[in-house]
């Protein structure tokens, strides 16, 4: 953690005892984890361990039992378009850009999460603009021809077009060389800096625990540790599973 927590301790998300069951595998075994207002919280782990899964409950892409509070109400109940409505917003692990679609059109995809409340689009876009100002330049070009860190960075301001007040972000790393991981992540510590609460998921520990101020590992479907990310990114199990080659 290289930057203070800006607003109060309150919880944005309490997740209590959820599951995710797809037919005959069980992704998520009781997981229970808080997210603070204000905070970036990282969900580390290996490959298939249930983060995925665990973004999809939370934003309700996936059924789920067990509790899921936002601002203190429970929410896992609502679908899907009620809770990005609320502002709980999920950037999709690989993206998910609409290809044939040019970088507008799919800024202006990420509006439907206001539902009636769309307001000024012009200072949405400006927000999103100002963040990555190489959409502004590519804002007619084709989504499917940016490469892979443009692409996220759009991906990044889609979601950014729903007002997110949690932002989950699924492997945004992924795939993209580090001189653009670097400014991706930028642009993350600066929206947390301007007191939006992060939730991201990342198999790259080292540079997720760097980044986040508090984290838990997901192993198997279960949180086996939990604690600020200054923390964890000393303990010694998780520098020897996660900081190796094998991490990324
Ligand atoms: N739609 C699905 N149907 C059946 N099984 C699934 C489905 N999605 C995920 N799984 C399984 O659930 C488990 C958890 O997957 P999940 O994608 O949540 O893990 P992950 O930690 O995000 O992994 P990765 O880093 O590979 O994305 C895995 O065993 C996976 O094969």
């Amino acid at each position: 953690m290289n930057h203070p927590i800006n607003q109060s301790a309150a919880h944005a998300l309490a997740i209590d005892r959820l599951e995710v069951h797809y037919q005959g595998i069980t992704a998520l075994r009781g997981v229970s984890l808080q997210i603070k207002q204000g905070e970036i919280f990282t969900l580390i782990g290996p490959n298939g361990a249930g983060k995925s899964s665990l973004v999809n409950a939370v934003t309700g892409i996936v059924p789920s039992t067990g509790s899921i509070e936002f601002g203190g109400r429970e929410f896992n109940r609502l679908p899907s378009y009620q809770r990005a409505r609320l502002g709980v917003i999920q950037v999709p692990e690989g993206r998910r850009v609409i290809a044939p679609l040019s970088v507008l059109e799919n800024l202006m995809l990420g509006r439907e999460a206001l539902g009636a409340r769309k307001g000024d689009v012009q200072a949405d876009l400006d927000r999103v603009f100002a963040l990555f100002p190489i959409l502004a330049e590519r804002r007619q070009q084709l989504s499917g021809t940016l490469s892979g860190g443009q692409q996220q960075m759009l991906a990044i301001g889609r979601a950014l077009m729903g007002h997110p007040r949690v932002l989950l972000l699924d492997e945004p790393s992924l795939g993209l060389a580090p001189v653009i991981i670097a400014d991706v992540f930028r642009a993350i510590r600066r929206l947390n800096e301007e007191g939006m609460t992060i939730f991201l998921v990342e198999q790259n520990a080292r540079l997720a625990l760097e980044t986040a101020h508090r984290a838990a590992v997901l192993e198997q479907g279960r949180i086996v540790k939990q604690g600020e990310a200054d923390v964890l990114a000393h303990d010694p199990e998780v520098e020897e599973h996660y900081f190796g080659q094998a991490a990324h």
